[in-house]
């Protein structure tokens, strides 16, 4: 979502309803690149009422709680494989900061890994299910994730589902039916020649799975 925020920047548009997604990577640790930090966060929160969704792809995400929190970031989804040891502080941390916490999973961590965080006294309030390896857009979506979506759903029929990875017109559906219901997608909107026309697309699947 680096092109997203760039346009949001240059032309500040984002409606209060709608939802930006971020990502907060530290370089050569958890993924191999650096994009996004709370800087770009403070300068678009002058512009929007919009909910700002931070993906924390760092090794040190309890360092980026007061930064972003300060910057006017909205959620603040952590991975488990770093924060397994201190989750509960954490959660604990996002949500005195006045921000929404998530957990999210890289494609090789079992879900299981997630539920006590989701059935905890201080829950997560949404599990991000990686669809593609962390790191880069444009990577093919990986269908088999969909089982832990699904065990997911069937466990917390009211949690928060998010997919990110190679989403787009010809898998939501697979991602919908499955019980996702908040979408990340970079390259099949950005590559779109009419991107509206495309978030439409996604969002009436997911409409439809809910009403199903
Ligand atoms: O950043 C990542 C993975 O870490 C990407 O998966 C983007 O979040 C979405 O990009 P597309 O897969 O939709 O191009």
């Amino acid at each position: 979502m680096f092109k997203a925020f760039q346009l949001q920047l240059e032309a500040p548009t984002v409606k209060e309803e709608q939802t930006i997604n971020f990502k907060n990577r530290s370089a050569n640790h958890f993924v191999p690149n650096l994009t996004i930090g709370a800087p770009v966060i403070e300068s678009l929160r002058k512009h929007t009422k919009a909910y700002l969704d931070c993906h924390l792809m760092v090794t040190n995400p309890l360092d980026y709680v007061d930064p972003l929190a300060k910057a006017g970031a909205s959620g603040f989804t952590f991975h488990i494989e770093v924060a397994k040891e201190y989750w509960q502080e954490l959660i604990r941390s996002i949500k005195s900061k006045g921000m929404r916490p998530g957990v999210a999973l890289k494609p090789t961590t079992p879900v299981e890994e997630v539920f006590s965080l989701v059935e905890a006294e201080d829950p997560v309030e949404l599990v991000l299910v990686m669809t593609v390896e962390p790191g880069f857009g444009g990577q093919k979506f990986m269908p088999e994730m969909m089982e832990k979506v699904r065990a997911l759903r069937n466990k917390y029929p009211a949690l928060d589902i998010e997919v990110d990875g190679g989403l787009g017109p010809s898998t939501i559906d697979a991602a919908a039916s499955a019980g996702a219901n908040c979408i990340v997608a970079g390259s099949s909107i950005f590559g779109a020649t009419e991107p509206a026309e495309v978030i439409n697309i996604l969002r009436k699947s997911v409409e439809g799975a809910q009403q199903n």
